[in-house]
């Protein structure tokens, strides 16, 4: 397997006569993890579904090694992108482990059952999400952090090679966000995914996009993005960025009251 580039092309992306992102270009280096931030509403979710084919570019390109995503034969796409979407109806009478088991299914032939190699495949997506003691869990009763845990493990069972995630921390505890950025950057896979929390995003990723009110404000490597001026200019915050003495990440500090820059 090997990880896929991605190139966003001067995206445009509409909801009637309203712009939703505006002539957004980003790359994805094959095996990068890329951190898209930004304030509620600056247009991160629709950027990611264009990737994964929900939302249509209205101008401009989303590429695939080379090829338009939008033009891929849709098992083709689903052998190639992942997508774990924010807040999914996925309300699923299946266990756990079927569930996961979906994920192989752009690899099989119709009606084909699981081979040992899928077996494996799944129980190691199950470890990687720490959800080996629910596998025959109903998966409608799961807690809201567990279920995000079973679809990200449904995403690493379809073995993309690129990852598209939405939040994928929402609901989960420290333990397990930390536990599930760290397997997400091990992937040989390319990862990008919308995250808030900017000090994770700063130690998990190679790269950042800041979207702010549909455009590209910023991008580099988290150091050089994450200044107290961007974020005061981006999210209207005071804060102090350090380097953190452990990890050699920025680290970023808010503090009440209106930035002074
Ligand atoms: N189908 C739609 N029709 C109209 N407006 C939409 C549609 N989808 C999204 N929007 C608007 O586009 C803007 C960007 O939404 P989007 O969900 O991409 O933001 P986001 O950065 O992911 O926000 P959050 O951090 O809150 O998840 C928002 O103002 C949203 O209300």
């Amino acid at each position: 397997m090997t990880a896929t580039e991605l190139t966003i092309a001067g995206v445009t992306l509409t909801a009637g006569a309203r712009h939703l992102v505006r002539d957004v270009s980003l790359t994805a280096r094959p095996g990068e993890t890329i951190g898209l931030v930004g304030p509620n509403g600056s247009g991160k979710s629709s950027l990611l579904r264009t990737v994964y084919r929900v939302l249509r570019p209205a101008a401009g390109q989303v590429r695939v090694d080379g090829g338009d995503a939008w033009s891929l034969p849709v098992r083709r796409l689903a052998r190639t992108v992942a997508a774990v979407v924010q807040d999914p109806a996925a309300d699923f009478d299946l266990a756990v482990r079927e569930v996961v088991a979906m994920g192989r299914t752009p690899h099989k032939r119709l009606l084909a059952g699981d081979t040992p190699e899928d077996a494996e495949i799944i129980d190691s997506a199950l470890l990687a999400v720490d959800a080996v003691h629910l596998a025959d869990h109903p998966f409608d009763r799961l807690s809201g952090g567990e279920r995000q845990r079973v679809l990200i493990a449904r995403a690493l069972a379809q073995r993309p090679t690129l990852l598209v995630l939405d939040e994928p921390t929402n609901h989960l505890d420290i333990r397990h966000q930390l536990s599930v950025l760290d397997a997400l950057r091990r992937l040989p896979a390319t990862v990008l995914l919308a995250l808030h929390d900017l000090n994770l995003a700063a130690y998990y990723c190679d790269r950042l996009y800041v979207l702010h009110d549909g455009e590209i404000t910023a991008s580099g490597p988290p150091a050089e993005v994450l200044t107290p001026r961007l974020l005061a200019e981006v999210y209207g915050v005071a804060a102090d960025v350090t380097v953190h003495p452990r990890t050699g990440a920025p680290q970023v500090t808010f503090f009440p009251g209106e930035p002074r820059i």
